[in-house]
């Protein structure tokens, strides 16, 4: 019987930068974009795993998986037309290895990936859904929306229903937490560094105010097959950590749109640049980070009060944030809000009615900015005709919205259509 699972991109509204220290907050808006995994037994070869990614050229990866002593031992089977790719190895080889199977029996898999992750190309109508970009996934333009946390997660999740030796179901509290210990250990394995983890934990657990998890649970893993690997895996992952989740939604009559921006600035080298400074100016920069945490847990509060009256406290609190935003990428000499994204924040916020205000969010740059307005669609019009005026059109404004529920199985039903590589039973 073929599985098929769904997780959420993310958008960080508030608590770029502070989230990756234990002490502060983030508030992260899981989005209606989602990556969608679907899985199938097959009766081929014991051990062999094929993941297909069709709306991408050469995106077949084929792997030979067998139990080993320190975890499952996985490789890539070369084939000159496809790349590695790092996330669904490492997910396969963390969840393998967490099971401790002793046969793995074949599979086949496919990903579909909602269109928003991607920039599609100019067209009058609407693009079709899991669009074929015919382009390798490395030449695609990332809209910034988590696509590896998502891809992580809605594979782990479903290898986890496909290979538990006894039934795995996703609306188990406890199998949410293992969920997500896993995807954070295979996703942190992947991108090589210890993060936040506030992506992760969006995609498995929705809309939520996170507070991260000690990096040390992850750092003292042993190397992937290494000795004691899929022991200590398996304890890590079953363990409780100390990360804080508290679920949060928009308020009735909101919503988030993200606008993507037409070229990208470093995350890596803007986030180290923070952080020397932070490091260099100790009291300076605790100051600044404690006024950023307050005026965030104020946008917090206002928007969990979920009161119509309460739009222009909304729109002065997005303004107080943003001078802090600036006041930090000042002090750190980073763009953390360029000049180009206040002018456009700033015109929006007064130009388009209905718009309570904008901000760049996670790390900020020029990648991306993200608005908070009133939901109807009058404004999401007059907010998209502003945009294609601005600068040469060069902010869209993407489809997707904020939405509350994290990882989900889905009907395989609505998958049927989308390619013959999908043999769904
Ligand atoms: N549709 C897909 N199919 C297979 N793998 C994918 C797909 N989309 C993303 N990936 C994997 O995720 C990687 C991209 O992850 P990366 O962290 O660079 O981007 P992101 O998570 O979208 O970024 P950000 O955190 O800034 O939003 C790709 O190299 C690939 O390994
Ligand atoms: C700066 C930081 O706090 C946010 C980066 O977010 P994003 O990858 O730009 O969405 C880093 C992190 O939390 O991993």
């Amino acid at each position: 019987m073929s599985i098929a699972v769904s997780a959420p991109g993310k958008v960080l509204l508030a608590g770029g930068y502070l989230v990756l220290d234990k002490n502060y907050s983030g508030l992260v808006f899981g989005l209606t974009a989602r990556i969608h995994t679907i899985s199938t037994i097959s009766a081929s070869e014991a051990g062999t795993i094929v993941v297909r990614s069709p709306q991408f050229s050469n995106a077949t990866w084929t792997y030979t998986a067998s139990p080993s002593k320190n975890g499952a031992s996985v490789e890539q089977v070369t084939d000159k037309d496809s790349s590695d790719n790092t996330f669904i190895e490492t997910a396969i080889r963390y969840v393998l290895s967490y099971l401790s199977l002793s046969k793995i029996p074949s599979s086949e898999i496919a990903i579909l990936a909602d269109n928003d992750y991607y920039s599609q190309p100019a067209s009058t109508t609407p693009p079709q859904r899991f669009n074929n970009l015919n382009v390798p996934l490395s030449a695609a333009h990332k809209t910034g929306l988590g696509s590896s946390a998502a891809l992580v997660t809605s594979l782990t999740a479903c290898l986890l229903q496909m290979y538990s030796p006894t039934p795995f179901q996703l609306s188990v509290s406890s199998n949410l937490t293992k969920i997500h210990n896993l995807s954070q250990a295979a996703h942190c394995a992947a991108q090589g560094k210890v993060g936040s983890g506030f992506d992760v934990a969006a995609a498995v657990f929705g809309s939520c105010v996170y507070r991260r998890f000690s990096p040390s649970i992850l750092q003292s893993l042993p190397e992937a097959n290494t000795v004691g690997f899929s022991q200590e895996l398996r304890e890590a992952v079953d363990r409780n950590w100390d990360m804080g989740i508290e679920k949060t939604e928009i308020p009735k009559g909101m919503r988030v749109i993200m606008g993507d921006v037409d070229c990208g600035s470093s995350t890596p080298g803007m986030v180290k640049k923070v952080l020397t400074w932070r490091e260099s100016e100790k009291e300076a920069a605790g100051e600044q980070w404690d006024e950023l945490e307050r005026v965030n847990r104020k946008l917090i509060s206002l928007l969990a009060q979920l009161s119509e009256g309460s739009h222009d406290s909304v729109r002065r609190q997005i303004l107080d944030i943003r001078k802090n935003l600036r006041a930090m990428g000042g002090a750190a000499d980073v763009p953390i809000e360029p000049e180009e994204q206040t002018k456009l924040l700033d015109a929006v916020s007064t130009d388009v009615p209905g718009v309570l205000g904008g901000v760049v969010p996670g790390a900020g740059g020029y990648d991306a900015v993200a608005f908070i307005i009133k939901d109807d669609e009058e404004t999401v019009t007059a907010l998209k005709e502003f945009l294609a005026k601005w600068d040469h059109g060069k902010v869209k404004a993407l489809e997707t919205r904020e939405e509350q529920e994290g990882v989900r199985v889905e009907q395989v039903k609505q998958y049927e259509g989308f390619g013959s590589y999908l043999k769904l039973t």
